[in-house]
């Protein structure tokens, strides 16, 4: 649907819109550090809002692809005064509600509200921090989760492909 033109309201995030791949590192205090390959897409069908979905692979030390990992999708809404709200699913029975704000091409969300189903992993709090980087999408994510106060989970630099 990106035929379509993008709402005024998207102005300051149409930045995203399109295709993203790339790779990342993740780790956490209680698991083993990792690399991964990540792809995103931000579509728009002409209302205020990004649909947006992301998924992500383990990678070897050879780069070659091992099996699935994460993937979340939602929606970023885009609000007046550059704010934004954006609502995540996952498929570790978690839902997250981040509140958000842009800065030219920098955006900083933190979860407002976390939900979780009764055997989600305890996770309590997200922290995320997105950036056009000479063209590239990088980002920085810190989670509480399992006891430990917000610390690094993962971090990614993708490339525009579409
Ligand atoms: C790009 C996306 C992500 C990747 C590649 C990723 C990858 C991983 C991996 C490989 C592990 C360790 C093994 C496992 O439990 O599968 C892990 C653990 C975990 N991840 Fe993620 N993750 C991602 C996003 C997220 C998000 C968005 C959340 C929260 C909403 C999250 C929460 C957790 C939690 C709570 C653990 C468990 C830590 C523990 O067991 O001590 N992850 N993640």
């Amino acid at each position: 649907m990106d035929s379509q033109s993008t709402h005024p309201a998207l102005e300051p995030i149409a930045f995203l819109l399109g295709r993203w791949e790339g790779v990342g590192v993740g780790g956490y205090p209680t698991i083993e550090s990792f690399r991964f390959g990540q792809e995103i897409t931000f579509e728009h069908n002409g209302k205020p809002f990004l649909s947006y979905h992301s998924t992500t692979w383990l990678l070897d030390d050879e780069g070659t692809m091992v099996r699935p990992l994460a993937t979340e999708s939602g929606y970023w809404r885009a609000l007046p005064e550059r704010q934004l709200e954006i609502v995540l699913a996952h498929p570790t029975g978690i839902v997250e509600i981040y509140l958000g704000e842009v800065a030219f091409h920098k955006i900083e969300m933190r979860t407002d509200v976390v939900a979780r189903t009764a055997t989600a992993k305890e996770y309590t709090a997200g922290h995320r921090l997105y950036g056009l980087v000479n063209g590239n999408l990088m980002y920085a994510y810190d989670m509480a989760a399992e006891g430990q106060p917000l610390t690094s989970h993962l971090s990614a630099e993708l490339k525009k492909v579409g």
